[in-house]
């Protein structure tokens, strides 16, 4: 089977029931990636586990060294990535705690090193990202969401905000315009650098919060944690039932 890895975001730092076997604190010829990858058993199989935004969270999501950390996945001979990524809720499905397998991705982000060619001696390369995640990895989670019985999205389409602050509320109306159905900081160019390093992606997208202007209030830090823990405890089973078959 491929190496496997998991990259865990917000609500996600460490993998519980991964019994690391190994610690590699990689350097690229791009940086430092956002923390050790750790090697591991989980529920009898190779993963590898990166926590996104370093361990303990440091890293905000416009900080985050992309690069370092695909390169570094690649270095480990990853040739499967599940990413885990908390994200506000857009439109109607997607209330706090749901989880969806998004099949599209719309990115605002803006300043990020977000290619692995852009140097003097890199080839011209126009990677295709027509369908930016792994359908078959989508597919494998979609299953794996049943078998757990846990009703996910099996379609969405994630927009990538630059963050750190989050969004307005006319930013999330032509977000909502645009087609997106959830809205996270992390997801670009995470998807387009594991395609340029031919590296199979898929996430799966947490909802923390419905996004700004969604309800009456403002979001506040502790919503967001309460609905993270019920969000994440499901993705775990999700993984396991991934992982298993
Ligand atoms: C208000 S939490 C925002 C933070 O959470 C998400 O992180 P990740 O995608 O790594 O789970 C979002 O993208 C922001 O970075
Ligand atoms: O509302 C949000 N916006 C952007 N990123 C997020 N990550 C969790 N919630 C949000």
């Amino acid at each position: 089977m491929s190496k496997l890895a998991i990259i865990g975001g917000t609500g996600l730092m460490q993998l519980e029931g991964l019994k690391i076997v190994k610690r590699d604190a990689l350097t690229t010829p791009y940086g430092q990636p956002s923390a050790e990858f750790l090697t591991g058993d989980f529920h009898g199989h190779e993963v590898v586990f990166l926590a996104r935004h370093g361990n303990p969270h440091a890293i905000p999501p416009h900080k985050i060294n992309y690069r370092a950390n695909l390169f570094g996945l690649q270095q480990l001979g990853v040739e499967r990535i599940i990413a885990v990524a908390a994200v506000g809720g857009i439109t109607r499905e997607m209330e706090p705690a749901h989880i969806a397998i998004p099949d599209q991705i719309i990115d605002y982000t803006y300043g990020r090193h977000h290619t692995f060619f852009e140097g003097e001696n890199d080839p011209v390369t126009h990677v295709d990202f027509t369908y930016p995640y792994t359908q078959k990895l989508r597919t494998g989670l979609i299953t794996a969401a049943a078998k757990a019985d846990i009703r996910v999205s099996p379609l969405g389409t994630y927009g990538c905000t630059q963050g750190p602050r989050l969004e307005s509320t006319a930013e999330i109306r032509r977000m909502e315009r645009d087609g997106c159905d959830v809205v996270g900081m992390t997801g670009m160019p995470e998807a387009a650098l594991a395609r340029e390093v031919g590296i199979d992606y898929a996430a799966m997208a947490v909802v923390a919060n419905w996004a700004a202007g969604k309800t009456e209030g403002e979001i506040t830090m502790v919503e967001i944690e309460m609905h993270l823990h019920k969000g994440m405890a499901n993705a775990a089973e999700i993984l396991k039932a991934f992982i298993a078959a």
